[in-house]
């Protein structure tokens, strides 16, 4: 088992790049099942783990995946015949596998996929990309754990109502739609960039989507669709964490690749605490002050502020002078990383959806638990910021959505280490500055 071990106080200073979007790159993977002929050649691709457990899902499905790490390059060819089943083994490792099913069913007009379960951050039900699948004519069934689709004559298009604007139910009815016969209206639809990215691909492939990043999506069915080339949108979150690690240390970092306008709510809460963010065209500077003004916060779908950022955000409420309310309201339980912030002196309550923070905390550095992807990033944040040294576990939350994170901080000045807890006694913790 790995942990990170922060020293805190150090400014994070200098330029840090920004990967390609885990969130926009998943789907895109599994995009590639639609093109029944030619290659798509996926660039921009972040070394993450949960790019490989998709293209585990999609080598099991028959589809071949060649990746070029080096590169970051992934090149797939589904003109084979294609299986219709992604079994648990491979689904329970990621949520997001249940992408996966809209362009099965499309292209094969069946698919049998596990049911996802559930993770730390909320229960995460399926029921709206399977109401979606209904109304384009599909017969779902659910039976010993997995969930099948079926859909013998074809797909349909149909006029789709989301309840709730989901990401994963807009890009799975999205794909399922592709190959539809006639046109499918998706209402309510997610805007998140990430959708913005899938639909430019489907479009390259030969489809026909419009609308994407409004809340109505228009998919006109085509008969097949074929391999194309596309770079991968840069991580907003990633993007954000980075900006969020410069202001809490006081520091002054140029996120490069960084694009203002998929971060907009964030830049704009960052400006009313008193930091400086100046956007530019290959990237955004920030510069942390002294103090920071604290800041009340609420976390809705895309154009709102992201959920993916909560967790790091808190961090920047909890420094800054006076008190802050964070609510949530995608996800009922994204608060985990508080009980662990309250190790490293944060002083909180919850009620509901709302956590309420007192400020201005001076977090002092104590031994701490990742329980989901973002807390492991806000964790580390807090630990740049706390008096002494922190140790972070449970990386492999971590991984999921960050490269070299560690890597990426020690290059802007953060005394920080990855190490094997099996080493741990090894460590001279003054050392912690050298790289590996
Ligand atoms: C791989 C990926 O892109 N993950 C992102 C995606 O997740 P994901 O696509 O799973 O998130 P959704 O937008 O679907 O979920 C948002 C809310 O809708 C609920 N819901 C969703 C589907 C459904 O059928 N029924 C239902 O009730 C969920 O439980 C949750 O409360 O969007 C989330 C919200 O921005 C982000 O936090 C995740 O990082
Ligand atoms: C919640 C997240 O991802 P996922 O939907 O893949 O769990 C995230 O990226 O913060």
């Amino acid at each position: 088992m790995e942990k990170i071990i922060v020293h805190g106080k150090r400014p994070l200073k200098g330029t840090v790049h920004i990967d390609g979007a885990k969130n926009a790159v998943l789907p895109i993977q599994a995009a590639a099942i639609l093109a029944s002929e030619g290659e798509n050649i996926i660039t921009n691709v972040p070394l993450l783990s949960d790019v490989y457990t998709m293209n585990q899902v999609l080598k099991f499905l028959n589809i071949s995946v060649d990746f070029d790490e080096d590169n970051n390059t992934i090149k797939f060819d589904a003109s084979n015949k294609v299986s219709s089943e992604a079994p648990f083994d491979y689904v329970s490792k990621m949520r997001a596998s249940i992408v996966v099913m809209g362009p099965l069913l499309a292209r094969l007009g069946t698919a049998k996929v596990a049911m996802p379960g559930g993770c730390a951050i909320g229960s995460r039900p399926i029921d709206l990309h399977l109401k979606g699948f209904e109304s384009l004519g599909a017969n779902i069934e659910q039976h010993d754990g997995y969930v099948e689709a079926s859909a013998p004559h074809g797909l349909t298009g149909a006029e789709i109502y989301l309840d709730f604007p989901s990401v994963g139910a807009t890009q799975n009815i999205v794909m399922a739609a592709t190959l539809a016969k006639g046109t499918t209206t998706i209402h309510n639809a997610a805007r998140e960039p990430e959708i913005v990215d899938l639909v430019n691909v489907l479009n390259k492939m030969g489809a026909h989507v419009r609308g994407a990043g409004t809340e109505q999506i228009k998919i006109q069915g085509v008969d097949h669709l074929h391999g194309t080339e596309h770079a991968v949108v840069q991580d907003r979150i990633e993007a954000g964490t980075f900006m969020i690690a410069a202001a809490a240390t006081q520091g002054d970092v140029f996120v490069q690749g960084a694009i203002a306008e998929h971060n907009r709510p964030l830049i704009l809460k960052m400006r009313e605490m008193g930091i400086t963010v100046v956007e530019k065209d290959d990237g955004i500077r920030v510069i942390g002050p002294s103090t920071l003004r604290p800041v009340d916060v609420k976390t809705l779908p895309h154009p709102g502020f992201p959920t993916d950022m909560q967790p790091q955000m808190t961090i920047l409420q909890l420094l800054a002078d006076g008190d802050s309310a964070m609510t949530e309201t995608v996800f009922e339980n994204r608060f985990m990383h508080m009980e662990e912030l309250r190790r490293m002196n944060a002083k909180y309550t919850i009620s509901g959806r709302t956590v309420v923070m007192e400020g201005k905390t001076q977090f002092s550095g104590a031994e701490v638990a990742a329980t989901d992807l973002r807390a492991a990033s806000a964790l580390v944040i807090a630990g740049l910021v706390a008096d002494g040294y922190t140790q972070v576990r449970n990386l492999q939350y971590l991984d999921r959505g960050y490269y070299n994170f560690h890597k990426k901080l020690a290059g802007l000045g953060a005394e920080i280490k990855r190490v094997n807890v099996d080493d741990e006694n090894k460590v001279v913790l003054k050392n912690l500055v050298e790289h590996d």
